[in-house]
Parts: C-alpha cells; structure tokens; sequence
C-alpha cells in the first residue's frame, strides 16, 4: 500500500495504456514508483477479460464506468455520452481491442512538428516489436514481437464465417470491388500491422487483429503490471519497486516554487473524505486519459490563466493549450436488412449468448476455451483510399459487425432489436481534419466534478470529412446492392430508409453523417507541440513546458488521434516516455 511518509522516485497518475507502461518500465529500471489510480481492480470481472463479445457490456459496467456527458451550454443533459472506463487499466480493460499501428506518417508528423527525430517511424515499432506477443504471424516475421506481454490475435477467417454463407458472399463481393481476384480467405489474412514500406497507400481487406488471446481472453498492461510485481530476487524481496494504489483519486500536483522554475514534487489525492499528500523525488507522471489530465492539470494551477482565475486557483504556469484541441475520429455506420438470416451461429449446437445480460450461457463455454467467445468474430479490416485522401493515403476504414453500433447513448449496450438479417458497414474516417476546435475545461475547483467537455465536431474541414465518409457508405451501398438472390436485395435502414441507397441523396447522406456520427478516440488535450508554440503543452519528449519533473503520458499527449485505433499507438508512445524520462533522468536529474 501506498506509504505517504516515504517519497518515491515517480508517481504516475493513472493506470492505463499511457500511465501502466511508463510506470512499470520506470520500475524496472530501478525506480521506485508509486502508480495511483482512482478506480478499483476488475481483472476479475467477465465483463473484462473476455475481449470484443462482451466489450459493449464493459463499457456500461457500473464496476468500471467512468461516464461523461458533453452537454450544449445551457441545456440538460442530452449532449454525447462518452463511456470511459475508471479501473486498473483504465479504457483497455473495456475498449474493443482493436490492436492496430497507426500510419507512418503518423509519426512523421510528430518528428517534423517538433525536430526531433527521436519520433521516426522505425523507432517508434521498435517499441511495439518488444511489447507485442504475436500470435498469428509466423514466428520471426519482421515488424512484430513475439515475446512481449501483449498478445495479438485474429480470428481466422474460415472460423469466423463457417456456417455464414450468406456473409461470406458479401465479404466475397467487397474483395471483388477491391480488385482482389485471390482467394477471399487468403486475402483476409493479409497483415494490416505489416512493416511493408507501401503498406500506407495499400488498399483492400486486411486481417483484423485484437489485444486478446487466441480463445478471446483480453490482454492489456496489467500484465506487464503483473510480471513486474512477481519478479523476486532469490532471497524472495520483490526485484522492482512497484506500489500500486488504486481507490484513490488525484486532486493535484504540488510545486516547489521556490527556484526559477516551478517544480513537482508531489500530488495531492483523496481517499473517501480525507486529502492526503505524497512525495516524489524525480517526477509527476500525468496519466489520467484525455478528459481527467487537463482537469489535473488546471487543478493543480497549470492552464489559461484567466480559466483559472475564474475558479481562484492560483497560477502556477499559464498554458493556454490546456485543454485545448480534443480530436477523435469521426465513425458512423451503414445498415441494412438482408433477404436472409446472415447471423446463423457458426456451431448450430451452441447456445443462444446474451452478450452479458442475466446469466450467459456462452461465457461457461467461455471458460473452457469453446463456444461463440472463443471465436470473437470480427475476420476482417477494409481500407480504401477517397477522393479528399491525404498523401495518398488511404483513409476510410470499415468493418461488417453483425450488429449496428449507432453510438454511445445510456443502454448502447444492450440488444437494439436488430433482427438476424441486419448488416452493417462500421466506419472510421482515419484523416480527420477538426484539429482546432474541441475543449475540455473547468466546471468547478472540485476535483471530482465532471469536466466541461466540447468536441465542436466539424468545425474545420467538414467538407472534406464528410466527403470521405459518404464514399465510404456509398461504397457500402454499391456492394449490398449487387448481391444477388438469396442473400439480396437488401433493405437501407440507416442513414436511409429503402432499397439500397435509391431514396437518399449526397445531401441526405451527408447530413445524417453530420447529425449521427460518434467517436471514442479521443486525444490530443494536454499535447505535444513544436516550440514556440503558444498552444504546445508539451515538448517532445513529454515535459510539461515552463515546469520540471512534470510529464503528461497518455491519449492527451498525442498531438493526434493515432488512427484508425489509438492504442497500439498509445502503447508505443508510453514505451517512448518511458526511455526519455529515463534518459532525462540520468543526464540532468529531472
Ligand atoms: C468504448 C471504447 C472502446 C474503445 N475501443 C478501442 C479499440 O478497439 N481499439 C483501440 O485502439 N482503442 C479503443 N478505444 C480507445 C482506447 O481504449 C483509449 O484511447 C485508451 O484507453 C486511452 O488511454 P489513456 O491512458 O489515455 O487513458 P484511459 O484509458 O482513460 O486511462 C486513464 C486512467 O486514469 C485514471 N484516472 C483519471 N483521473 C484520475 C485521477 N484524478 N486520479 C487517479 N486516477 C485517475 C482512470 O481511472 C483511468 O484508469 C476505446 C475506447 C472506448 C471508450
């Protein structure tokens, strides 16, 4: 348990896929670390371990939700329901696990912002390569780990549409748009996280790998947490230094001020009525996710200067970028009716699954490695490049789940009605354009306030966005209105109602792309930026700017959404912390 009286080396704000690496990786190098995190641990809890199936029940879980609501100025509350997930792991232990590499240009873009080189694309595998355990490539093939802690897996495709016949046309209709004449499920297994140079601008379908196991058990850093906890020496003293704290929720960091430079030594937090204090003697570590870090941040008198006045909190560093330029990915859907039942259970003996409502038959099955979540389901990616593509890249993404996510609303996770007939193309626009506009600020000095939270959704480049997104239905529409009888002709029932895109014109498209679309990739609120400039709160290598021993690990460092999934990219970033925290640490003891 934490020991109040006996300063750490670092103490780390927050257990997910920014906070867990840095903070285990800082332990093993000698460090000791105290992580804090204000949720409990759920390791336990079905609803988190088995991956994608029950991943929408996780998200609505009451042991792990975190929820927050982005209500217009003025109005109740009837603004964009945000499922985050507050417990050791923070989203990874409720998020989809998609687990796929952002584009190189990625980090090209974050190297030539900054100058600093550090951020190349090579480099930046290099961290994935050691923390992946992939379990579907062959063993040793470039680009990829093999004995890391986070084992990545796909669903082979044969598995994923045995008894699916109906669903496999499809799929065959979507390689035949895209120009594949290879055999369908060959061309499923083509690797979406290679390192092939071109693979940016390759289009076409893409194997769809997940941070789970092979049997559907999510993985995430709590592993890493684990292996670094177990390690004893042989007189059985732990090897690493490693407290972890959970329950107990950061208020803020506490400054030396007594030097030129403001400097952390410590955070204040709360546990049930109390506030306590701990002390660190190298760094704060700000990890607590892309809504919580600029709240900590503004709390602790770090932040536009006149927001912080308006709640008398003393200024500590005026940093306007605080809070400024969240971004997420743009999603939205297109849905359908088939002629026929296209969600046969590949095993016609298993049992009807409730996906985590009332007592679920195929978790049992579950547990002994069989039935419908041992085989996840999710076979396969699409990436198409649009018209408004960047770099000629590609830049829509989709996939075909066998239900409709029609964003996040309280009950998103609980059956929607939709008969077995239902098909929808799920799709992500991975070029974003709204970098500028989205905010996150105070409602209160209270720490355990929900922050105010304003995406301003299409404030810049909405044509753009909207256009690729539309191609992307349209290319939706054009595969379902070729499928011949039985499986056709299908029936529109989102964005438009009716036979296949007949009754919806570009504008009609457009709009309910604009009214419906949703998003949970959030970033890019406490980030990294070029010097000089005044909205940069971050410099490359995570320092908060005008502050020492004071870092930011986590979604809201990234100058970006990573696209089209972040996580993998969010991994690979606390990786990157963690060795120039380390490096800092040893060069000018920062
Ligand atoms: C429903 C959903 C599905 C998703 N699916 C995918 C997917 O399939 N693939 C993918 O790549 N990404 C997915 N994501 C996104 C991904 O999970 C997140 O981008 C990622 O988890 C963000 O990591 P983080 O470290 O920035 O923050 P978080 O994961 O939010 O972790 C922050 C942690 O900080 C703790 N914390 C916050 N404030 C405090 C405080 N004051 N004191 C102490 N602790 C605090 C929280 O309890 C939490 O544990 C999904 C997200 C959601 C919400």
């Amino acid at each position: 348990a934490l020991d109040a009286n006996a300063p750490y080396d670092y103490i780390v704000v927050g257990s997910g896929p920014g906070g867990a690496p840095v903070a285990a990786k800082l332990a093993q190098s000698g460090y000791s670390v105290l992580l804090v995190d204000a949720g409990d641990d759920q390791r336990s809890n079905t609803n988190t371990t088995v991956a994608i199936a029950l991943a929408n029940a996780a998200a609505e879980d009451d042991a792990l939700r975190w929820d927050f609501f982005n209500p217009p100025a003025g109005s109740e509350r009837l603004g964009v329901y945000y499922p985050r997930s507050g417990t050791l792991g923070g989203c990874s232990a409720h998020n989809a696990g998609a687990a796929v590499l952002p584009q190189d240009s990625y980090w090209d873009h974050i190297s030539e912002m900054t100058g600093d080189e550090t951020w190349n694309p090579r480099s930046m595998r290099g961290y994935f390569e050691e923390f992946e355990r992939n379990m579907y490539s062959p063993k040793g093939t470039l680009g990829h780990g093999f004995d890391g802690w986070l084992t990545t897996s796909t669903t082979p495709p044969e598995a994923a549409l045995a008894n699916r016949s109906g669903r496999l046309a499809i799929t065959r209709e979507i390689a035949a748009k895209m120009g594949h004449d290879e055999d369908v499920y060959e061309r499923m297994s083509v690797d979406i996280n290679s390192n092939d140079p071109a693979r940016d601008r390759q289009q076409g379908l893409f194997n769809f790998p997940f941070h789970h196991t092979p049997g559907g058990r999510r993985t995430n850093a709590n592993l890493l947490l684990d292996s670094v906890l177990a390690a004893r020496n042989e007189d059985g003293t732990p090897v690493n230094l490693l407290t972890i704290q959970l329950e107990t929720l950061v208020t803020r960091v506490l400054f030396d001020d007594s030097g030129d430079t403001p400097r952390a030594i410590g955070v204040e937090y709360m546990q049930g009525k109390s506030l306590h204090r701990v002390l660190a003697k190298k760094g704060i570590i700000v990890s607590g996710g892309v809504f919580n870090t600029p709240q900590i941040l503004k709390l602790s008198g770090i932040g536009p200067a006149d927001e912080l006045a308006k709640f008398g909190i003393p200024v500590v560093v005026h940093l306007p970028g605080v809070g400024a330029h969240l971004q997420d990915n743009y999603e939205i859907s297109l849905a359908a009716h088939a002629s026929v039942n296209l969600s046969a259970p590949a095993d016609p003996n298993a049992p009807q699954c409730t996906h985590g409502i009332g007592d679920d038959p195929c978790v049992g099955l579950w547990r002994q490695g069989r039935g419908p979540y041992a085989i996840p389901g999710a076979s396969h990616l699409v990436y198409k490049r649009s018209s408004v593509a960047q770099d000629n890249e590609r830049d829509v993404v989709f996939w075909n789940p066998p239900s409709v996510l029609r964003g996040f609303f309280p009950g998103f996770s609980r059956p929607q009605g939709d008969p077995p007939t239902t098909f929808s193309f799920a799709m992500l626009h991975a070029q974003g354009r709204n970098h500028g506009g989205g905010s996150v600020g105070l409602r209160s000095a209270d720490p355990r306030d929900v922050p105010d939270i304003f995406f301003n959704f299409w404030a810049e480049g909405a044509e753009q966005d909207l256009q690729a997104l539309y191609e992307g239905i349209e290319f939706g529409r054009d595969v379902l209105s070729s499928m011949a009888e039985p499986v056709g002709p299908f029936t529109e029932f989102q964005p438009c109602l009716g036979r296949v895109g007949a009754n919806c014109t570009a504008q009609a498209t457009k709009d309910f792309i604009r009214r419906q679309v949703y998003s949970h990739h959030a970033s890019s609120t406490a980030a990294i930026g070029a010097d000089g400039d005044p909205l940069a709160v971050l410099d490359s290598r995570f320092r908060v700017r005008g502050t020492r021993g004071l870092h930011v690990v986590d979604g809201s460092a990234l100058p970006r959404p990573p696209s089209p999934f972040p996580i993998i990219g969010q991994f690979m970033a606390s990786y990157k912390a963690a060795e120039v925290i380390l490096e800092d640490a040893r060069g000018n003891g920062d």
